[in-house]
């Protein structure tokens, strides 16, 4: 039997075989999967390690943190100070970004996360995660400031989430298709299960929060609309749907076996672009995607084109099967077609 692959030795080849990274970025990531794995221990003692709940506080965005929010994020920043090559970090837990102390010379990369997506789960035993993206500090000359995090998502060198569901997966992208690692609770490694992961152009599964359906506007309830007729309707065929209410767990579920997600913008809260973070979770699922062969969209352009304008920016998200994202967001551009005309 083939001897298993851990994720070091995956990113050693990476860096020697391949000369995809440096040994530095390969640093990076063995270190923010040495902080998931500390994550994934909290999250499985649950009530007994005394880790759910609320705690309190609000985050930036105004939301109640929960207690697992708040140590994952402690849990990142603590590993990643010493850890790995950082100029800085900023996360959706954080007002602001949080450099790297006195470190000649200073770190070439900079590292966003979310600590813990999908917060309302935690307390209910369903899928959560941690999503992590890594951007390279282009200008090296000065200090660092929030400026330099302002890059397009098609600028990133890493990314990835880890998925702490009934396995705890790390799924990896460093711009050469997509890894999955499962974490062996045994020897306490991540190991090799899945390679060159591809998601199918089509689908009959999407993902969406129906609730919000009076919300929407006009392209997203056509797209759903035609989903919902079914066999009967213009699809010619039935869809099923799906919503964990985790970005992780739904886009996890997409990458094995394909399907469509939209957090598009909707009525509630009309002078946001939508609920999703574009620099913690939308940029690092589209290049994930995308590297899977997939799609991801705003509605109206490629996400990992968007240049950011502010740390904690927002973003309508529609990404998976190819297809179907390029008919939701055809559907946005016919749509402003007829606005304009
Ligand atoms: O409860 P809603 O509005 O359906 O939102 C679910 C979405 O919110 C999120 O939970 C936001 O993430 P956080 O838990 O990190 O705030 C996404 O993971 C998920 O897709
Ligand atoms: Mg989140
Ligand atoms: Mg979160």
């Amino acid at each position: 039997m083939a001897q298993p692959v851990s994720l070091t030795r995956y990113l050693v080849e990476q860096h020697r075989k391949h000369g995809h990274i440096t040994s530095e970025l390969r640093l990076l990531i063995e270190v923010v999967a040495r902080a998931c794995k500390r994550i994934a221990i909290s999250v499985n003692k649950g009530a007994l390690g005394e880790v759910l709940g609320s705690a309190g506080s609000e985050n930036v965005q105004g939301e109640v943190q929960k207690k697992l929010d708040i140590i994952s994020n402690e849990v990142l920043i603590e590993a990643n100070e010493w850890g790995g090559h950082l100029a800085a970090m900023a996360s959706e837990e954080m007002d602001s970004i949080h450099v790297v102390p006195n470190r000649y010379p200073q770190g070439e990369f900079l590292l966003l996360f979310d600590p813990l997506d999908g917060s309302s789960n935690i307390d209910v035993n369903v899928s959560i995660g941690t999503i992590f993206s890594v951007l390279r500090k282009v200008n090296n000359q000065r200090g660092v400031s929030e400026e330099d995090f302002l890059q397009p998502g098609k600028q990133q060198a890493a990314a990835g989430y880890c998925v702490y569901g009934p396995q705890t997966t790390l799924v990896l992208t460093v711009g050469d298709g997509v890894a999955m690692f499962t974490l062996d609770r045994e020897t306490g490694s991540f190991v090799l299960t899945d390679e060159d992961v591809s998601i199918p152009e089509d689908t009959k599964e999407f993902a969406i929060n129906m609730s919000n359906m009076r919300h929407w506007a006009p392209p997203v309830t056509r797209y759903i609309d035609e989903c919902l007729a079914g066999k009967e309707g213009s699809r010619g065929k039935d869809f099923n749907m799906r919503w964990v209410a985790s970005m992780v767990a739904d886009v996890h579920r997409i990458l094995t076996r394909g399907g469509v997600f939209l957090y598009p913008w909707d009525r509630r809260e009309p002078n946001k672009p939508g609920k999703l973070r574009l620099m913690y979770e939308a940029n690092p699922m589209a290049f994930l995607i995308e590297q899977a062969g997939g799609a991801a969209t705003n509605g109206e352009r490629r996400i990992m084109d968007i240049v950011p304008t502010a740390l904690h920016e927002r973003v309508a998200v529609m990404l998976g099967s190819k297809n179907e994202v390029e008919r939701v967001t055809r559907y946005h551009v016919e749509a402003q077609g007829q606005q304009a005309g």
